[in-house]
């Protein structure tokens, strides 16, 4: 998340509006092993699948935090470009998934259009594994904030994989391995804007409800907006089922995706989220964010692992289990099934572990 700065700038979170309660885990004690930590971290991925990592204490994580501070910046600068000079980097899916995506480009459940503009920018793009595209300006001027950025999440995400490899008693390095940065992937860093809901009238859901696909997704945003679905609530999607996220400086919110409910057999969890309009006085101002969305390896095997914790596949006929499909074709699977409707978003995993009763 951002810093305190950034927050300065706007109204606060609304005292009256109530808000998920998630963990708030600390990155220090993270990196010291500190075990009640680690327990917090792997109780959030498994029941709620979101919680807040307080980046303040530690060298990396502040680093990482004026990196946002920086994005965020930039954000707001692509963001202003004239709709012309946009219109020169558009994504051309289902290709290339990289540039802006336009204001209304998606539905939201009424079928009205949507309330965000973004700009994906591709991870292997940015270090190398491929050429490089044709950037606008503000990134093109700004490379090094990108590198930056990249260079101080990749310990984050690390430290992430590790513990959750060790909650399930496997080897540290078990779910990087399907996910190390120098393999290729789809993995992304979206911009975003959502404008400010003014006229007030105009009070639309800007992003839709989704999960997000990928292994790991590390998310800074400075005003509210953000939504999760309670768990208890997958099939009635009514108003009162939504909870805003609380954005806090300094702090992360990290999300676990789908690809990790597969790999751990349906027992962490990818949790259904959207953005709305922010609360209160907030919605009278643009919305930006920065989520780094981490991908599997394209070349990662999708089948559920084995051993430690993990439910056994034997014993266990209710998770598809995607024999021999690689992370390439399973995530084209899965958007394909989406957008043809044979599919519907839907918040999956939170299952006991091997052996345990809840
Ligand atoms: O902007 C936000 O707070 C959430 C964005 C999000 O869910 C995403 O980019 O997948
Ligand atoms: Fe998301």
């Amino acid at each position: 998340m951002a810093s305190a700065t950034k927050f300065s700038h706007y109204p606060p979170f609304p005292k009256d509006v109530p808000s998920a309660a998630l963990s708030k885990v600390s990155l220090a004690k993270l990196f010291t092993n500190d075990v009640d930590e680690a327990k917090a971290m792997f109780e959030s991925c498994r029941s709620i699948g979101f919680f807040l990592l307080d980046l303040s204490g530690h060298e990396i994580g502040e680093a990482f935090v004026q990196d946002i501070d920086r994005v965020l910046d930039i954000t707001k600068d692509i963001m202003a470009l004239s709709d012309e000079k946009k219109l020169e980097y558009l994504t051309k899916p289902p290709k290339r998934l990289v540039g802006y995506e336009l204001l209304g480009s998606m539905k939201i459940e009424t079928i009205q259009p949507d309330r965000c503009d973004f700009f994906m920018l591709s991870r292997d793009e940015l270090n190398g594994l491929e050429s490089p595209p044709d950037y606008p300006p503000p990134i093109a001027d700004n490379l090094p904030a990108f590198t930056s950025y990249l260079a101080h999440a990749q310990p984050i995400l690390e430290l992430i994989c590790r513990v959750l490899s060790t909650s399930f008693d496997w080897p540290p390095p078990t779910f990087l391995s399907k996910q190390p940065v120098t393999s290729k992937s789809s993995t992304s860093i979206r911009l975003m804007k959502c404008p400010a809901a003014t006229p007030l009238a105009d009070l639309r859901i800007s992003l839709v409800p989704h999960t997000d696909m990928g292994t790991i997704t590390l998310l800074a945003n400075v005003i509210g907006g953000l939504e999760i679905l309670r768990p208890s609530s997958s099939n009635g999607e009514t108003k009162d089922n939504w909870e805003h996220v609380k954005p806090e400086p300094n702090c992360l919110i990290v999300n676990v995706g789908d690809a990790m409910v597969q790999w751990s057999g349906g027992v962490l969890r990818s949790n259904v989220h959207r953005v709305t309009y922010p609360p209160g006085a907030q919605a009278n101002h643009d919305r930006f964010s920065v989520a780094y969305l981490v991908r599997a390896a394209a070349d990662a095997d999708m089948r559920r692992l084995n051993g430690g914790l993990i439910p056994d596949v034997e014993v266990d006929g209710d998770v598809d289990d995607e024999v021999g499909m690689l992370a390439a074709e399973w995530e084209n699977r899965k958007s394909m099934a989406l957008i043809q409707g044979k599919d519907r978003v839907k918040s999956t995993g939170g299952r006991p572990l091997k052996g345990e009763t809840r």
